[in-house]
């Protein structure tokens, strides 16, 4: 009686990429969950199509080469999805919400697609602090420090920021940042994402770190987020599980499901 009483109310959860450092942590979180089923782990090789009527919700932290076509296969599945996976692109956010428009037709209880590229309360506030902060300084530049097992650079954390920082400074009419760099080795001053300066940081022993450093004449302020272990994650990405059910369509950003 009782397990019928929690198979009833379980949320069944697969996870996409349950191999990796991220998808071994999450599927321990999932079990750990009194409120969540881990019924399937997923990994390269296996077919997502097949995950139809195994899961409610699938969780993807794989890489950015496949994460799309992952979220199309998972949503032809007819699962939610929570992605926190980094190497979204405006065209392909758009892609998925296209095919969310599409399998959502006419159903009041659509699907839901939830990408965050971090999933840390205190990354998401970095992230939300610094957007907020952006239009006060003449300087903005962002620094992020990873494990050097990390594929991409720089990280999905430090795009987002440098997005968010250039769009607060294009609404507050701010200029260019100054900079007075007439030669220079090759990537001495960072990637430039959308005129702000991002540098990334490989090192064993750290996990995911990112400064944002706004300067002003005699003046500083720093914003720093430090994940020391991947737990950091899960309270995220277990809100999200939680939330995406509720929630058809695209969203993108915890800080969408935290009001902030
Ligand atoms: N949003 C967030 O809060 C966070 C995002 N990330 C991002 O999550 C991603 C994964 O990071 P890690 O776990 O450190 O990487 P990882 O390399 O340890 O794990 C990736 C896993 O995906 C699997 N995989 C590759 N192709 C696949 C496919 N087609 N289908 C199913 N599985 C496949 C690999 O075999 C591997 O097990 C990265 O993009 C990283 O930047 C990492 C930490 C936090
Ligand atoms: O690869 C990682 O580790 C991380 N990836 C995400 C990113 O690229 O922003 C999130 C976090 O920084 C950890």
């Amino acid at each position: 009686m009782r397990l019928r009483f929690d198979a009833m109310t379980s949320l069944a959860v697969a996870v996409v990429g349950a191999a990796g450092r991220m998808g071994r942590t999450v599927c321990s979180a999932v079990d750990a969950a009194p409120d969540l089923d881990l019924t399937v782990r997923a990994d390269v090789g296996d077919d997502l199509a097949a995950l139809s009527g195994r899961a409610r919700v699938a969780v993807d932290f794989t890489v950015p080469a496949v994460t799309e076509a992952n979220v199309h296969a998972l949503l032809d599945a007819g699962l939610h999805v929570v992605v926190g996976t980094t190497g979204w692109t405006e065209e392909s956010l758009g892609r998925v919400r296209d095919h969310l428009e599409k399998v959502n037709a006419g159903r009041p209880d659509g699907l839901g697609v939830l990408i965050a590229p971090n999933f840390a309360l205190s990354a998401v506030l970095a992230m939300s602090f610094a957007r907020q902060a952006a239009r006060f300084f003449e300087s903005a530049e962002v620094v992020e420090l990873h494990h050097p097992d990390k594929v991409d650079a720089p990280s999905g954390t430090a795009l987002t920021t440098a997005r968010h920082i250039a769009e607060a400074r294009t609404r507050a009419g701010l200029g260019p940042v100054p900079d007075a760099t007439e030669k220079q080795l090759d990537g001495a001053r960072g990637a430039v994402v959308d005129g702000v300066h991002v540098h990334a940081v490989r090192l064993r022993g750290l996990v995911a770190h990112e400064e944002v450093l706004l300067g002003n004449p005699g003046e500083q302020l720093t914003i720093r987020t430090d994940s020391f272990d991947r737990s950091s994650f899960m309270p995220g990405v277990l809100l999200a599980v939680r939330e995406v059910v509720h929630r058809p369509g695209l969203t993108v950003g915890l800080e969408q499901v935290l009001d902030l």
